[in-house]
């Protein structure tokens, strides 16, 4: 038996986890021969639901399964973790915008970004999924200064996935057929959903759809999809955000396949222009276990100006926090 991966989840108690965990140790992050330690965090009063979370997570008697930790504070929970998934935050309910979680969220990544510096493996790979992701992501990351910034990432895999959903619903085919899809900027309504170099079934999908499906019905679904989610269901999304966020990590770890891509938010170094240090999503290609961004795609007028509306939204985000970075 291998040596287990030592994995953290903040916000343990919450909904996006009783998503995740139990995949986790199912054996749907690393494979079925990798086992792994799961150490959990959530604040105080959440105590008694992670408490039932662990019990129902023994219950599944997983083999691959080798511990569970417990803890409220964010030190313990990072000790020696290689993989540290943050969900741990307020979710926005009906007629918000994510960027309105900023001040209430805010303080959690700095102060957790402090603790990660401290206490996590120099190798760690660190996931924000708690919104506002992208900048949440920054501030963590600004807070840990003895950690590389390539241990940081948002997730954008979720709009990665329901843009190819959509695509294959339209284009009546499989999710399998479709590849090069992109998401770009901020995992907010002004993130671009780029298909100019997409392909379904080898060839290129904007021969294949209607240019205004694309930019009027196309663009703006996957961009208000998590909207349309709370509207319907009341609460954000989480089976999906859970598997995305097992996606997302998996490409981290394992690889992303030789002709294709996936999108992560991740710091920019200047890449396609946007300012440098911003957690910007790009499309990413991963092997050996570095990501690196996708280079040299090139950007007609419509979509440099999308990356450039989505990117001043960061910079507007990233004013709003200076204190914390
Ligand atoms: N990036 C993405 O694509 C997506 C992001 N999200 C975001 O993920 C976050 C979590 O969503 P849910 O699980 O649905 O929310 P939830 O409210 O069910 O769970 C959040 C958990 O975090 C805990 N928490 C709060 N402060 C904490 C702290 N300082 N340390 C540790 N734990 C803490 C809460 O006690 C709660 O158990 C929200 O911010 C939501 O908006 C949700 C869906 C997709
Ligand atoms: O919309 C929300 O608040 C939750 C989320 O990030 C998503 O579903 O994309």
């Amino acid at each position: 038996m291998k040596t287990p991966v030592h994995v953290a989840v903040t916000g343990a108690a919450g909904q996006i986890a009783y998503s995740l965990l139990f995949r986790i140790a199912a054996g749907d992050l690393f494979g079925p021969h990798q086992p792994v330690v799961l150490k959990l965090l959530d604040i105080p009063s959440a105590e008694r639901v992670l408490e039932g979370v662990g019990m129902e997570l023994d219950d599944c008697a997983s083999p691959l399964l080798h511990g569970i930790e417990v803890s409220s504070d964010p030190s313990d929970v990072f000790d020696g973790a290689e993989a540290v998934f943050m969900l741990g935050a307020t979710p926005r309910g009906p007629g918000m915008e994510r960027r309105d979680l900023l001040q209430v969220n805010a303080d959690i990544f700095s102060a957790q970004g402090r603790a990660l510096d401290e206490a996590a493996s120099r190798r760690v790979r660190i996931l924000v999924v708690g919104n506002p992701a992208n900048t949440n992501a920054l501030i963590a990351q600004r807070n840990a200064p003895g950690l590389a910034p390539e241990c940081f990432s948002a997730m954008t895999r979720l709009d990665h996935n329901r843009a190819i959903g959509l695509l294959a619903r339209h284009c009546g085919c499989n999710v399998a057929d479709i590849a090069r899809v992109a998401i770009w900027g901020n995992h907010s309504p002004s993130q671009y959903p780029d298909l100019h170099h997409a392909l379904v079934k080898g060839r290129p999908a904007l021969e294949q759809v209607d240019p205004a499906w694309y930019v009027d019905e196309f663009i703006p679904t996957v961009q208000q999809r998590g909207a349309s989610v709370i509207a319907i269901r009341g609460k954000s999304s989480a089976a999906s955000a859970a598997n995305a966020a097992l996606d997302h990590m998996r490409s981290w770890f394992l690889g992303t396949p030789k002709d294709d891509w996936v999108s992560m938010a991740v710091a920019s170094d200047g890449s396609y222009g946007i300012a440098e240090g911003l957690m910007f999503s790009f499309p990413v290609a991963v092997e050996n276990g570095r990501f690196r961004i996708v280079q040299d795609l090139p950007l007609n007028a419509f979509s440099r100006e999308r990356l450039r509306l989505t990117e001043a939204e960061l910079l507007e985000e990233r004013a709003m926090v200076s204190h914390l970075i």
